[in-house]
């Protein structure tokens, strides 16, 4: 191995995402074909013995890349030394439930995970919260890691971005690398904004190749925005493989930065761009640059996206009052 290993720490580890996603990570698949990785699981006790069998796995997969797998149940030992997070591990919503209904049983777990980031991670540390409700627990971390730059705290919308790009697509009858600049607005939630008004398909305008407001509005956000609860509802269980790819897309391009010509959706804390309240955890068009995410400015914004935009934002608001309540932030 040429290069130092990088430190991945990952909670929730033996959990259905966590299965789906450290073969990936072991594999080079996070952060490139030619960096070894050092992987930190992080379990509650009780799940440290199914941790152990990943584990078992791991090695048997004799990834020429990994370095090391540990297992803790402790949070300050796992994120010792760790350059990315990935905050998986949480309670996952069961039919009938919004993702808002997890705040108070998920948001104590993020407290002590953002306190131990603070503590012991390496100085270059970036953290990807997956658990939901994924933007307020991430504001919940940020809020206990003080030492840590602000802009280090992801929250996780790229699944909804790959899943508008997959609609869309669909919609053409184009391939999705056809389809470039589609947004993702505000929160992982059924208020959520697919944006297509300033997407491309083969370099002309999205919204006015599909030419069709009402297939816009009725069906392609609510798909969208739904579609969390439509796989649950499917499958009996929320999405795995389709999360843990997303999260492996949006670390990889955070690291390695977004392609020229595309942007992708991305949550992070606002700047007050397009009139989201600063400080608020919130998906925007973002490119990354040299290791950065950046909101892409400039947007035109009409009367409808600007509807949507601030009916994501206000439950992002009302999330953030709540865990205010809560003492939380
Ligand atoms: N942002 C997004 O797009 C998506 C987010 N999710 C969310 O990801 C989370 C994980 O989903 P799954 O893997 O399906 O759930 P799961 O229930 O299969 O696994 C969760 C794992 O987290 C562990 N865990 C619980 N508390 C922990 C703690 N304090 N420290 C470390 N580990 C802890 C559990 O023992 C369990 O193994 C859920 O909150 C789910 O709603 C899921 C899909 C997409
Ligand atoms: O819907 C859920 O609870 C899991 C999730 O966040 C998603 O699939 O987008």
């Amino acid at each position: 191995m040429a290069q130092v290993p990088v430190t991945v720490t990952v909670t929730g580890a033996a959990g259905q995402i966590g299965y789906a996603l450290l073969f990936r990570i072991a594999s080079g698949q996070l952060l490139g074909a030619d960096v070894p990785v050092r992987l930190r699981l992080l379990e509650i006790p009780q799940a440290v013995k199914a941790a152990e069998g990943t584990a078992m796995e791991l090695d048997d997969c004799a990834f020429p890349l990994l370095d090391s797998v540990d297992i803790f149940d402790d949070a300050t030992k796992a994120f010792e030394g760790c350059n990315v997070a990935l905050l998986v591990g949480a309670r996952p919503r069961g039919k009938g439930m919004e993702r808002g209904d997890l705040l108070e049983a998920n948001g104590g777990i993020f407290k002590p995970q953002g306190e131990a980031i603070n503590a012991g991670a390496a100085d270059d540390v970036r953290v990807l919260v997956v658990g939901n409700p994924a933007n307020t627990n991430a504001l919940i971390a940020q809020a206990h890691a003080p030492d840590v730059p602000a802009d280090r705290f992801n929250a996780m919308t790229r699944l909804d971005h790959n899943r508008a790009l997959s609609q869309l697509a669909k919609k053409l009858g184009v391939s999705v690398n056809d389809i470039r600049k589609l947004t993702i607005w505000g929160n992982h939630s059924a208020t959520q904004y697919p944006d297509i008004f300033h997407a491309e398909v083969g370099g002309s305008n999205a919204a006015k190749a599909v030419g069709d407001q009402s297939w816009i509005e009725d069906e392609f956000i609510p798909t969208v925005a739904k579609r969390g609860a439509a796989i649950i509802e499917a499958r009996g269980a929320s999405s795995a493989a389709s999360a843990a790819n997303a999260a492996i897309d949006h670390v990889h391009d955070w690291v390695n930065g977004t392609p020229e010509g595309d942007w992708t959706s991305a949550a992070f804390t606002s700047d007050g761009s397009y009139g989201v309240p600063e400080g608020i955890i919130s998906s925007f068009p973002a490119v990354s640059r040299n290791g950065r995410w950046e909101i892409v400015q400039g947007l035109d914004i009409d009367a409808f996206s600007r509807g949507r935009i601030d009916a994501s934002v206000k439950e992002l608001t009302e999330e953030r009052d709540t865990v205010r309540q809560l003492g939380l932030v």
